[in-house]
């Protein structure tokens, strides 16, 4: 196969941050996604319907004239989050979804949630309303390994968490184990995952064999193989509770090449062909169209997109830089590197 067409897929789950470097990367997603769930994690987070829908209105002056890229809005939780809050985000029609980070786990998560138990309410209201939330599926327990912080996540906040509220939407974000892509395959159909990219074309070998390299350094981490595999098959399988999450993460050239590096891959100039060429190696091409453009609209209850993309088998090579702030330049994930597959103008 040379070429491939697919209904314009949408991103899932999209850190675009704020201000001077919105126009940096909005056209980057823009160009290759129909809408994208945008991450809260700002400094300071976005905790109210009136700080998301402003920063919707800063997201979409970055669009570039003609495209009709649309922002799917979320609030990032708190332990003081009110129900109240969370009728209001779901009355304002443009606030999709609430976003859980765990205290800590995570870049700009120390607003995040200490103890789940204080936002009973505010999730009661959500699992009411039919408002997904979306989850940072790590624990933080300085006793936990790096490694293992998201198998332990599923049994000691996941499953208590759905025990408490059955009938509430979750999408466990960013998965990277097998035990976590079998919790959801075996979970009820509300309960879905996003998968990344990076974490179906690469293990921990990646980011650690042959010097250290700080662009692959993402959270949760890249896993052993035998996870990537269970990834793969999860992606490739059709299951509806599987689609695409880029978690394209910009963090500025500087603060990822540095002795205490941020976490973060930024994937987004070349997200469809990146996704393209995992699905290519499991041999699953024409199962990239449900993963990237129907199981996510379904999920969410919303229309799949109308127009289409198309990847062509053309090698290009990424930049190994791309313009950020004034100061600074962004690496892309795989910067320098050849990629078969090329989204087609
Ligand atoms: N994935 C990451 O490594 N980083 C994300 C935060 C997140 O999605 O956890 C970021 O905002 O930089
Ligand atoms: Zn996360
Ligand atoms: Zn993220």
């Amino acid at each position: 196969m040379n070429s491939i067409t697919l209904t314009r897929p949408d991103d899932w789950h999209l850190h675009l941050r704020d201000g001077e470097v919105l126009p940096a990367v909005v056209p980057a997603s823009a160009r290759q996604m129909g809408r994208a769930i945008i991450m809260p994690n700002l400094k300071p987070p976005v905790t109210t319907t009136e700080q998301a829908l402003a920063y919707r209105e800063r997201i979409l002056a970055a669009v570039p004239a003609g495209n009709d890229f649309e922002p799917l809005m979320t609030l990032y939780l708190t332990d003081r989050t009110s129900a109240e809050e969370i009728e209001r985000a779901h009355a304002s029609g443009l606030v999709q979804a609430v976003k859980l980070y765990p205290a800590g786990a995570t870049t700009n998560s120390d607003s995040g949630v200490t103890d789940l138990a204080n936002c009973d309410a505010a999730i009661a209201a959500m699992a009411r309303l039919g408002m997904p939330l979306l989850v940072h599926g790590e624990v933080t327990d300085a006793e936990i390994d790096i490694f293992d912080r998201e198998a332990v996540f599923i049994e000691r906040v996941m499953k208590p968490l759905l025990d408490r509220h059955p009938s509430l939407k979750v999408v466990f974000e960013h998965i990277t184990t097998a035990d976590a892509a079998a919790f959801v395959a075996a979970a009820p159909a509300s309960v879905a995952a996003t998968i990344t990219a990076h974490h179906l074309l690469f293990n921990r070998n990646r980011m650690l064999v042959g010097g250290i390299r700080p662009h692959y350094y993402c959270l949760p981490i890249l896993k052993r193989e035998r996870h990537r595999q269970a990834l793969l098959e999860a992606a490739t399988s059709g299951s509806g509770k599987f689609f695409l999450g880029t978690d394209s993460a910009p963090h500025a050239q500087g603060d990822k090449e540095s002795a205490c590096g941020c976490a973060g891959a930024y994937t987004a100039p070349a997200a469809l062909e990146f996704y393209a060429t995992a699905f290519e190696q499991a041999g699953a091409l024409e199962r990239l169209e449900g993963f990237a453009s129907h199981h996510g609209p379904a999920f969410y209850g919303l229309p799949r997109n109308t127009g289409t993309v198309t990847l062509v088998r053309d090698p290009w090579t990424l930049p190994e830089t791309l313009p950020y702030t004034v100061n600074q330049a962004i690496v892309p994930l795989q910067a320098g590197e050849t990629l078969d597959w090329k989204l087609k103008e």
